[in-house]
This record gives C-alpha cells, sequence and structure tokens, in this order.
C-alpha cells in the first residue's frame, strides 16, 4: 500500500484556484446531455466521479468535446430521453452523483441499462429512489439486494402525476427526481416525507434545472410541482463554480496554520451549500473574509463548537479535523447520513481520531471530539475515501507530522489535492 508522509507544516500561505465543483459538474453534463443544442462546459472537474459520468453519456451515445486538460467540455444535447437499441452496462464506480440521477434519466427513454458500481456502492442505499421512479411507472429491478445496486433499468418512459419520497437518507434521491420530472409524460407533484437531509444540495439541482430553462415550483421543499412538456435547454456556456468541499480543507489550514490563505472559484455568489463551511470555521474563531468569488481565511485561537452539521455534510469532515487543533470540545450532529456514503465515516472518523490521541464520543448520528494535550503521530486509513485522506492531511500541523495511508483515493474528487497542499506548505 502506498503512504504519504506528511512532516510538520509550521507555515501554510497562499492562494488555490479550487478545481470545478463534483456537485455541479456532474449535474451539468447530465442536464446538457438531456438538452436541447451544445453545452459548453468550463472549469470541469476532472476526476474519477466525472469520469464514470461523461463514460457513461458518451456510451448513452451522447457527443461531446473534452479539451486535453479535460476542464472545458462542449456536449451536444439529445433534446431527448437516452434510447438504446441494445441493452447496455454502466460502471459508475462510487460516484452518487454519477449513479443516482442516471437511475432516474434511465427511466425516461428506451431501452435495458443495468447500473453497476464499486464494492461499496452496492452497500450504499438507493431503495427510496428506486420507489419514487415506480410510482411513476418505471421498470426497476435489483440485480443483487432490495434497495441497493446493482440494477436492472427498462426504459418504459415515465409517467406524471403526484409521488412520494423519502428525503431521510440521501438528497440524491430528491435530487435525481426533479431532474428527471420535467421530461414525465404528464405534470409531476413530489412531496418529500420526513425531514429531508443535506438540503442545499436540492438548492444546486434548482438552480441547474432554472439555468437549462426549466420551470419548478418549490413549496419549502416539502412539496414540489413540476409543469409537463418542459424541455432541457442548452444555456450555451456554463461556468462550473469551484469545488466548495475540496475549498474546506484550504480554508481550515489557513485557519490552523496562522497565516493567510485565499481560495478563489467559490465565494459569496455560490451556489453550494458547503460555502457555510466558513462560517462553521469562523464560529470556531477562525478569522474569515468573504468576496463574491473567494474567500480568505487567517489565522486565529480555534476553539471547539457544537453544531448541527447537516447542511454541510461533506466540509463538516474538515471541521472534525480542525477540531484536533481548537480548545475545547466540538460536538457535530444530525450526520447520520455519514454512514452511508464513502465508508462509515462516523466510525471512520472516531478511529482515526483516536490514533491521534483524541477522546471521541461516537453516537448514532453526532460525534464528540475532546482534542488531545500532545497529538500522536499516526498512519492515518483512508478506507477508499478520498475525504478522510484531505481532511486528515490538516494533521500535518501537529509537531508529529502525519502519514496518510493510500492518498490516491483523493481521485474521487481531488487527483492532485497532495500536490496543491504541499504547494502552500513551508
Ligand atoms: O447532490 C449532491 O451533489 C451531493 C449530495 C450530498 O449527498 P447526500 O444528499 O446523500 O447527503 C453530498 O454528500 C454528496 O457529496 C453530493
Ligand atoms: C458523499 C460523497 O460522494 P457521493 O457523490 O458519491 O455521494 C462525497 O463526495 O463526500
Amino acid at each position: 500500500m502506498k503512504q504519504l508522509h506528511l512532516d510538520h507544516v509550521a507555515h501554510f500561505n497562499g492562494e488555490v484556484n479550487i478545481p470545478g465543483s463534483k456537485s455541479i459538474s456532474n449535474r451539468a453534463l447530465l442536464l446538457a446531455a438531456l438538452a436541447k443544442g451544445r453545452t459548453e462546459l468550463t472549469n470541469l472537474l476532472d476526476s474519477d466521479d466525472i469520469r464514470y459520468m461523461l463514460t457513461a453519456l458518451g456510451k448513452l451515445g451522447i457527443s461531446y468535446q473534452l479539451s486535453e486538460d479535460k476542464t472545458r467540455c462542449l456536449v451536444d444535447g439529445n433534446a431527448a430521453p437516452f434510447d438504446m437499441a441494445a441493452p447496455l452496462t454502466l460502471f459508475l464506480g462510487n460516484a452518487g452523483t454519477a449513479m443516482r440521477p442516471l437511475c432516474a434519466a434511465l427511466t425516461l427513454g428506451h431501452g435495458q441499462f443495468d447500473l453497476t458500481g464499486e464494492p461499496r456502492m452496492e452497500e450504499r442505499p438507493i431503495g427510496d429512489l428506486v420507489d419514487a421512479l415506480q410510482q411513476l411507472g418505471a421498470d426497476i429491478e435489483y440485480l443483487k439486494n432490495p434497495g441497493f445496486p446493482p440494477l436492472r433499468i427498462h426504459g418504459t418512459g415515465l409517467n406524471g402525476g403526484k409521488v412520494q419520497i423519502a428525503g431521510t437518507l440521501s438528497s440524491q434521491f430528491l435530487t435525481a427526481l426533479l431532474m428527471v420530472a420535467p421530461m414525465a409524460k404528464t405534470a409531476v407533484e413530489i412531496e418529500v416525507l420526513g425531514d429531508l437531509v443535506s438540503k442545499p444540495y436540492i438548492d444546486i439541482t434548482l438552480a441547474l434545472m432554472q439555468k437549462f430553462g426549466v420551470t419548478v415550483q418549490n413549496h419549502n421543499y416539502q412539496r414540489f410541482e413540476i409543469p409537463a412538456g418542459q424541455q432541457y435547454v442548452a444555456p450555451g456556456k456554463l461556468l462550473v463554480e469551484g469545488d466548495a468541499s475540496s475549498a474546506s480543507y484550504f480554508l481550515a489550514a489557513g485557519a490552523i496554520a496562522g497565516g493567510e490563505v485565499k481560495v478563489t472559484g467559490v465565494g459569496l455568489q455560490s451556489i453550494q451549500g458547503d460555502v457555510k463551511f466558513a462560517d462553521a470555521l469562523a464560529k470556531m474563531g477562525a478569522d474569515i473574509e468573504w468576496g463574491d468569488d473567494f474567500i480568505i481565511a487567517r489565522g486565529s485561537k480555534l476553539h471547539g463548537i457544537n453544531m448541527d452539521m447537516n447542511h454541510i455534510p461533506d466540509a463538516a469532515m474538515t471541521i472534525a479535523t480542525a477540531a484536533i487543533f481548537a480548545e475545547g470540545e466540538t460536538c457535530m450532529t444530525n450526520i447520520y447520513n455519514w454512514r452511508i456514503k464513502e465508508t462509515d465515516r462516523l466510525s471512520a472518523m472516531a478511529t482515526e481520531l483516536r490514533k491521534v490521541g483524541a477522546h471521541i464520543e461516537e453516537g448514532n448520528d453526532y460525534i464528540k471530539i475532546t482534542p488531545p494535550d500532545n497529538v500522536i503521530h499516526a498512519d492515518i486509513d483512508t478506507y477508499n475515501d478520498h475525504r478522510m485522506a484531505m481532511c486528515f492531511s490538516l494533521l500535518a500541523f501537529a509537531e508529529c507530522g502525519v502519514t496518510i495511508n493510500d492518498p490516491d483515493c483523493t481521485s474521487k474528487t481531488f487527483p492532485d489535492y497532495f500536490e496543491r497542499f504541499s504547494a502552500l506548505s513551508r
């Protein structure tokens, strides 16, 4: 297994232009494929999750041209649902933003589609989405375990009408349903059951649907009305914002190391909820400055916080490792869905933070972190979870440094993360 040894970093300063948002890249690619006309995407993310979406769209007959550096993509939309004469298998790795929306999109057209993924993908639920699509007449079979991928979809077109969907495990199910609703045969009315988790991701979905010319009425995230007969229309150029979750590691580094770090590509104008990470960091005592297209974090003495983090599920992991450098306890609540992501993140986080000497209380949906008096050097296991690797890089600010096992797992969303991190380290 590859290991990356990070020696003590005393100073961390500079500017980072953050690579494109995963959430926006994969939504924009799928909408561009379904739309009428050509979309030019710039600052597209080049990473595993986006490659799975692009490869799937290519197999589905979508023509696109990718620039050499893979951050600019011209997509010629289908102006219609996918229609394939021969059965197709699409391997989607562990990309939730490919699996969930494609599952919905493939019910719209015609053909037989098998959606498969990595072993972990087979443990990540999708039943709430499948149940909702079945209410609209979709024909979807589970190929192994009920409620989980792999799936077989027989495209038959999607009926409209009223549909209920659970919002309690993942917002990606509602995102997927929203994205296909305008192309159903009649108007769709969605009712969300239970407390909707990761709500700001729905704002990303609605913002992109709007950019592609589609109307949705949002009744307080509990009910959505989507008129029938709508066609996605290519918006021409679309600049993908920098990824706000990816920005969190650099902002936290700036706050911990006492220097000044500026991230560009995300800021006040961002449509991503994870920019609110900067507010959580400010609550810990960091000095944060906002611009329309940038955020600056300056170091200061950090203290622990007690906060519901359901609105920033991904960036919240960065708070957990930043908490090691804060005075007092940090309690992060309402994060049950950490358990169904790339790994069981609550359990992984608790295990690895204990290795560096922290005292941890792990609940079903919360984690309480008491930092150690002296951080201990540890070999950090990353569980094939890019965010475990990236947020534990912050332990390089401890005197003892840190070792990251299997650092290449950052390829899911940020292939050159450690090069960028080193570039700002002194
Ligand atoms: O819609 C999206 O782009 C995402 C939604 C979130 O998932 P959940 O809604 O499952 O929490 C987030 O964790 C994931 O990385 C991306
Ligand atoms: C949960 C994540 O990914 P996915 O899009 O596969 O759900 C993540 O990137 O933290």
